[in-house]
């Protein structure tokens, strides 16, 4: 087949590498992780029993558990340079920016950077899931210029996580909720971040920079930045009387609903937002906020009715940060620290078994023109 016949904008369908940690099941609605259902290890495990299965193949033992825990307190703290360099941003950084920074900035500070084997490329993925959390929390109290907040090393990694970005320590349902939402936004076989790690990773680039540029790629509201779009719509609309309204008025304007819609799942809802509306409607009901919960509902059915268009995570993940008290702007750097672990191991993956991506392209200019 000829290259101009291969063309597929978006690269829509196309198979674009083999991996063994996920797949997305559309017809069986059913997110495969290393054979798991994701949505089954959401309900029955915790977000570091995910990070073990994703980064050594295989669900952790208690002690295996135990022992990532370890490697992620003993990690947690950020060198007092990469705070410096936060601490000089503008206050009009965006987070994800900030973050990006940061991340960018934690290279030099890794003796294993350039080391591509397995062993060096898993350290390096613990070394910066226990060091993301503190980046997002932290880079946020610099911009708003407040000091840093020290991780709590007898925290778990989600109640610390919560505790470093409120200042509060979370309850036990808090903690459930958002350590379900970490498993869920943990891995997705191949979204455009990923693909941009991977694409990095394949000139054998380092972790660092792969997860950089994933960090640009998520930043986007087509991809990541929409679970911040969505609880703007939701607060502008503000009263469950207000809703329909609202998105029929953006439809009219031919505007995007953001939260609805997706490459893979089309027009079917995305797994991880059923679960995160049924952790949405269990804090709603804690917290005296079922309008909250109502108002997603009524988005949801209208978009259905007008556009057969249903939810995607970012849809149900919104309000329940929301209702956890997560300042909106870190909603989006939130979803980059749970899929650190997801395009650590892609790019662990593509090391082990690299070729590298360069695609051709369509040409539409002019020939034979002369100077
Ligand atoms: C966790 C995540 O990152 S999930 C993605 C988060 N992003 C969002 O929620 C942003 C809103 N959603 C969207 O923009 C899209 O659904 C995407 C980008 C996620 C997927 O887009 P694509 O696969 O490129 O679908 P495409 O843009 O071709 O849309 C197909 C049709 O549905 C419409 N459509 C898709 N999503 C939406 C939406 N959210 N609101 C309104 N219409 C939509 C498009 O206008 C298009 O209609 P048309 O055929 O009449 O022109
Ligand atoms: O798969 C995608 O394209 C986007 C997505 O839902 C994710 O990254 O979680």
């Amino acid at each position: 087949m000829s290259i101009e016949q291969d063309y597929r904008p978006g690269l829509e369908g196309v198979i674009a590498s083999e991996t063994s940690l996920s797949f997305l099941d559309v017809d069986a609605e059913e997110i495969v992780i290393r054979g798991y259902d994701l949505i089954e290890l959401a309900e029955e495990v915790s977000y570091l029993d995910v990070v073990g299965l994703l980064l050594d193949g295989k669900l952790p033992s208690h002690l295996e558990r135990q022992a990532i825990e370890k490697d992620l307190k003993e990690n947690a703290d950020i060198p007092e340079a990469v705070m410096t360099i936060l601490k000089a941003l503008p206050k009009e950084t965006h987070a994800m920016d900030a973050l990006r920074t940061g991340i960018s900035a934690l290279a030099g500070f890794d003796s294993e950077l350039d080391d591509r084997s397995k062993e060096a490329n898993r350290h390096k993925a613990i070394r910066l899931l226990a060091k993301v959390p503190a980046v997002v929390a932290n880079s946020y109290h610099l911009k708003m210029g407040r000091p840093p907040v020290e991780p709590r090393k007898d925290l778990s990694y989600s109640a610390n996580f919560i505790y470093m970005i409120t200042g509060t320590e979370p309850s036990e349902s808090e903690v459930q909720a958002f350590d379900q939402s970490l498993m869920v936004y943990s891995e997705h076989e191949m979204p455009n971040s990923t693909f941009a790690a991977r694409v990095i990773a394949s000139t054998q680039s380092d972790i660092y920079g792969a997860l950089t540029g994933s960090v640009a790629s998520l930043k986007g509201t087509l991809h990541g930045g929409a679970n911040e779009a969505v609880m703007k719509m939701l607060l502008e609309a503000g009263t469950v009387d207000q809703i329909e309204p609202l998105i029929m008025k953006k439809l009219q304007n031919k505007e995007r609903i953001m939260g609805f819609g997706h490459r893979v799942y089309m027009k079917k809802m995305d797994p991880r937002a059923q679960l995160m509306k049924q952790a949405l409607l269990k804090l709603a009901e804690e917290k005296g906020r079922h309008d909250l919960y109502e108002m997603c509902e009524i988005g949801e059915d209208v978009m259905r009715r007008e556009k057969g268009l249903y939810p995607n995570l970012d849809y149900y993940a919104a309000p329940v940060y929301y209702l956890l008290n997560i300042p909106i702007d870190l909603y989006t750097p939130v979803f980059l620290a749970a899929r650190t672990v997801g395009i650590s191991a892609h790019v662990i993956e593509q090391h082990e078994n690299n070729r590298l991506f360069r695609p051709r392209i369509r040409y539409t200019g002019p020939r034979n023109l002369h100077p």
